[in-house]
């Protein structure tokens, strides 16, 4: 089998588990399939980069970024150590990665000294983890008597949009991948950064945070792969996150659809984006765990078994704020939904759930990180007349599930359930497919919300859980 395994951070977060990621990787191809590895940065390193850029920026200290400097040194070669037992091996990646971290310190020291961050540079300065991580993956590969060679997106022919933070592959990267990558699937294990591509005059963009789950599925359809698997700490993709609801259980099958609006609704555990490109080349995505290489995991398909559950999982979003907009010049006029919607895309404030509950007021929720200006921006364009307030202490409870649509009652369930616990409904919205319903609740008690949700819809029974 053709298959493209993507390792997230938490799975190759030191030399150890890397040299687990390689060894499961090189279990499958010595069994006979083609295997391209993409991996993510080292956990936390991503965050990391960005806030030394960040700190830098604003207070000129070069100190702060030389002791960086050596933390992710000692860091990555500790990782080499780890990963790789071949000594020649660990020389030779000891002295790439050094010299790529030199690169990177000049460009940190660029930055202090400009005191200037564009977003073409952040996506520079956030591309280091995955481009420091690879060689390392490829490294133990190699050290385990697996031929290997790492690329960067770009390299392996991811060619980007320009929209730095948010890049999406032109189509003629598949084909460039395709030519790249298949030469090599025979007779080696390629290993292909996460998150990164770079935009046709070469320079690196990012496909926003969390994006290696989105490169697999590129990659997968570049190299028309029969599987996509998604490594990760989870047993797979589960009725809600096992931190909140230790009950949770692993979905066996989830339509693309589901998965889509789960990961957009706050599940983490898939990239919004990553089903896309798999869904459109009807490649079958499966999240698997690390820890449990022999266990099916979640096979995520066009055609969905039919599934007991009308619900199939409940999910959250946290770190939103909910913007009420109001005016009696709403009502009976035509346009001014634009006009709201027209000033958050000038300031690239992308809304993730809407209610109109009258013709004079709207609500949405933005992230807690657009906030401030979108609420600036609408009070500078919309003038007096208009009301404009918001809420920071709020988060988004959703159920989901392809066998709501046209179900009646589970709206009633809902409500009773979060009635029940004495949770207030500040905002409802469902999308028109009926395929997820959204609370918007108190940040406080949303915890509580997704563990009475999920006991309502009895998603911790293994019959409905498990289909
Ligand atoms: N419905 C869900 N099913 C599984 N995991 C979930 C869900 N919702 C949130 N999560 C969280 O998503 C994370 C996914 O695993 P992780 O290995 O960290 O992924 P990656 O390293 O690829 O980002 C876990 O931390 C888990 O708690
Ligand atoms: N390292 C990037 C990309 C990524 O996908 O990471 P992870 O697989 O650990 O979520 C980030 O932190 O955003």
């Amino acid at each position: 089998m053709k298959i493209v395994m993507k390792f997230g951070g938490t799975s190759v977060g030191d030399g150890k588990k890397i040299r687990h990621v390689a060894e499961l990787a090189k279990s499958y191809y010595d069994k006979g399939d083609q295997v391209v590895l993409v991996t993510s940065a080292l956990a936390g390193v991503t965050d990391q980069l960005l806030d030394v850029a960040t700190a830098g920026c604003e207070n000129g200290k070069v100190t702060g970024v030389t002791e960086f400097i050596t933390a992710l040194k000692s860091q990555h070669f500790t990782a080499v150590n780890d990963a790789i037992d071949d000594e020649k091996t660990q020389e030779e990646v000891i002295e790439f990665l050094t010299s790529r971290i030199d690169e990177l310190e000049k460009a940190l020291i660029g930055i202090c000294y400009l005191g200037e961050l564009t977003l073409r540079s952040r996506d520079n300065i956030s591309s280091y983890g995955e481009r420091l991580a690879a060689p390392i993956v490829s490294g133990a590969l190699r050290s385990m008597g697996i031929a290997s060679v790492d690329y960067t997106g770009g390299e392996a022919g991811i060619i980007t949009t320009d929209v730095f933070g948010g890049a999406k592959p032109l189509p003629k990267s598949y084909s460039l991948i395709h030519e790249k990558l298949a030469p090599g699937l025979k007779n080696s294990v390629q290993v292909v950064t996460g998150f990164i591509g770079e935009n046709e005059e070469g320079t690196i963009t990012t496909l926003g945070r969390s994006g290696s789950d989105y490169t697999a599925s590129i990659v997968g359809v570049g190299i028309k792969a029969d599987e996509i698997w998604l490594w990760k700490e989870v047993d797979g993709i589960m009725t809600a996150n096992p931190k909140i609801v230790p009950s949770a259980r692993t979905i066996h099958f989830i339509s693309y659809q589901e998965a889509m609006e789960l990961s957009s609704l706050g599940a983490e555990v898939l990239h919004p984006r990553a089903i896309e490109p798999s869904m459109m080349h009807n490649i079958p995505v499966r999240v698997k765990s690390t820890f449990k290489p022999d266990f099916e995991g979640t096979l995520v398909v066009t055609e969905n078994k039919k599934s007991k559950n009308v619900v199939k999982a409940v999910s959250m979003i946290k770190k939103v704020s909910l913007i009420n907009v109001s005016s009696p010049e709403m009502v009976d006029s035509v346009g001014k939904l634009a006009v709201i919607f027209s000033i958050l895309a000038n300031k690239e404030v992308g809304v993730r759930l809407i209610s109109q509950g009258s013709e004079s007021s709207i609500s949405f929720i933005v992230n807690d990180a657009d906030r401030a200006k979108t609420v600036k921006a609408l009070k500078a364009e919309l003038g007096d007349a208009y009301a404009i307030d918001y809420r920071s202490d709020v988060s988004v409870v959703a159920v989901v599930g392809a066998g709501m649509a046209g179900t009646p009652g589970v709206a009633k369930r809902v409500f009773t359930a979060l009635g029940k616990e004495n949770i207030s409904i500040i905002m409802i919205s469902q999308g028109s497919s009926e395929y997820n319903i959204s609370c918007v609740v108190s940040s406080a008690e949303v915890n509580k919300a997704v563990v009475a949700l999920h006991a309502e819809f009895e998603l911790d029974k293994p019959e409905n859980g498990k289909e």
